[in-house]
């Protein structure tokens, strides 16, 4: 179907380039399209811009209802929908069931946050009464990465939409297919007409959104790299909201435990999941020097060697999938190449075996002795980098020397050593004896440094997604008893 752009209630087709999404575990084109052109995006935000007042003005609950039948029908298709999602990024089909459910859980949370951060607040004074309400910014732009690309954009959607907001949504060019099923399920649930908008495009789409006049504030989920070309786009426009929500180069510690297997299970979770495509992902990993941490890694090594990859919809399922593409995977190998060029040592060697497919094969490497020339950069695969350290402040700083902040964790059975990590780690998700990814909805989710801009997700979202007011209001006006001195009538 050609008709891949969703604007003011219509299915059209785009009028720009030519897309088309592969399914990069059989490197086969699974969807064809055209980019939205600059009047088609024009077109999205006026239908965003007129759907406004009626759908802002409607009750809470009056869009609640709309909002929970887009629900039923993500229950009523989640098998197909987490086929499509296989599909089209590689990841295995049980981990994309698991993505669907998390956009279903999303509504009852984002239900929640609504009434508890952003709810109204009514409070007695001596004359009148004081309020504190919440309203939707207006047209807001929401952009979706390619590694989660149902739940991220689901999860900037649901908040703006309960929130009285309209939208155009932009999703990553990497998956448009799992977008134009979600919002046909939207569509399905009668949303009225201009109040979700889907434009298909590349970066120049993304480009002529983001610098958009008329959009009052953008939710963006992506890469630092992106995200900061963003910022300094919205800079100068204090008028406008921007939610960053970024990428990590996310330390992991372990510390005296007595449990090798279980360190090994949450090390795996934290760096491979999702064939090491999450923004959560461990990069880092610091083990203590020694016949102890030796022994670690040995098994480490034995257990990710033996970690099952294959295609998403196997009988039997993988663990890790294929990478989003087959350029992805070749971008893991050269990354390897360069740390190898630096002079790290190569324990467990990431491989494409298919030029032509997106599977790359965990790897582990040594990079203890290039500390000072390491790149501070986001290895967005499998690829873990191990350092020795000796001394557990040492492992901290180095663990803090990065611009990003979004996760960090310490497998340790001592309290005391977590107490002490917690204290000094800077990251905005910090676990103890848990995987780093894996982060509930029900929080805030957010990063410092270059990992956002102290604007959260998940459960915070309800807080960029509208803005106080403040009232003090009387039915009627009504002179003081008592006048202010100097002042007669
Ligand atoms: N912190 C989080 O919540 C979180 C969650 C998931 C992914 N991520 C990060 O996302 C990245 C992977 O996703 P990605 O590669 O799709 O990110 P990306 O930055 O390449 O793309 C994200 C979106 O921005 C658009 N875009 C790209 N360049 C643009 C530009 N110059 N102007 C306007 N729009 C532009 C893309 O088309 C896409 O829709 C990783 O860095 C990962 O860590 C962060
Ligand atoms: O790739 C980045 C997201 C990873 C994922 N985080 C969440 O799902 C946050 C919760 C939410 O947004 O509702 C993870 O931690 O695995």
């Amino acid at each position: 179907m050609l008709h891949t752009h969703f604007i003011n209630g219509e299915w059209v087709a785009g009028e720009g380039h030519e897309l088309s999404s592969i399914d990069p575990a059989k490197n086969v084109s699974i969807w064809q399209g055209k980019s939205a052109t600059s009047a088609q995006i024009d077109a999205a935000i006026n239908a965003a811009r007129n759907a406004l007042p009626q759908w802002s003005m409607m009750s809470v609950e009056a869009r609640l209802t709309i909002i929970k039948a887009y629900g039923e029908k993500l229950a009523e298709n989640k098998e197909y929908l987490a086929k499509v999602m296989a599909q089209e990024t590689g990841k295995p089909e049980w981990e994309t069931a698991t993505e669907v459910g998390a956009m279903m859980g999303k509504i009852g949370i984002s239900e929640k946050a609504y009434f508890e951060r952003t709810g109204n607040v009514e409070n007695p004074m001596p004359v009148g009464k004081a309020f504190i309400r919440h309203k939707p910014h207006g047209v807001v732009a929401v952009f979706g990465p390619y590694n989660f690309p149902g739940h991220l954009p689901n999860g900037h959607i649901v908040p703006a939409l309960i929130a009285g907001n309209t939208v155009v949504f932009k999703p990553s060019d990497l998956t448009p297919m799992v977008a134009q099923e979600m919002v046909k399920l939207w569509a399905a649930a009668n949303l009225p007409a201009g109040v979700l908008n889907l434009v298909q495009g590349e970066v120049e789409t993304g480009k002529a959104l983001a610098s958009h006049n008329d959009i009052d504030g953008l939710f963006f989920t992506g890469s630092s790299r992106t995200g900061k070309i963003l910022h300094e786009q919205f800079a100068g426009h204090p008028g406008k909201i921007l939610a960053l929500e970024m990428g990590g180069n996310n330390p992991l510690i372990v510390k005296g435990v007595a449990d090798t297997d279980a360190a090994v299970h949450d090390i795996v979770q934290s760096a491979f999941i999702t064939s090491g495509q999450r923004c959560t992902c461990a990069r880092r990993l610091f083990i203590p020097a020694g016949q102890q941490g030796d022994a670690l890694l040995a098994r480490l090594i034995d257990v990710t060697k033996n970690i099952k990859m294959g295609d998403y919809d196997a009988q039997e399922q993988p663990f890790m999938g294929a990478m989003i593409s087959a350029n992805a995977a070749k971008g893991m190998v050269n990354a390897q190449s360069q740390l190898v060029g630096l002079g790290a040592n190569v324990l467990l060697e990431l491989t494409q075996p298919d030029e032509e497919k997106g599977f790359a094969t965990p790897g582990i490497i040594d990079v203890t002795d290039i500390l000072a020339s390491l790149p501070d950069e986001e290895h967005f695969g499998p690829l873990l980098k191990v350092i020795r350290y000796t001394d557990f402040d040492d492992a901290i700083r180095e663990a803090n020397n990065t611009s990003f902040g979004l996760s960090a964790g310490l497998l340790a059975d001592s309290e005391e050593d977590y107490h002490y990590f917690f204290a000094r780690i800077r990251a905005g998700i910090v676990n103890w004896n848990r995987p780093i990814t894996g982060a509930s909805s029900a929080a805030p989710f957010g990063g410092v440094g270059d990992s956002g801009n102290h604007r959260a997700s998940a459960f915070y979202a309800a807080d960029y997604c509208a803005y106080p007011v403040a009232s003090v209001e009387l039915d009627k006006v009504t002179l003081p008893g008592k006048l202010s001195p100097g002042l007669s009538l």
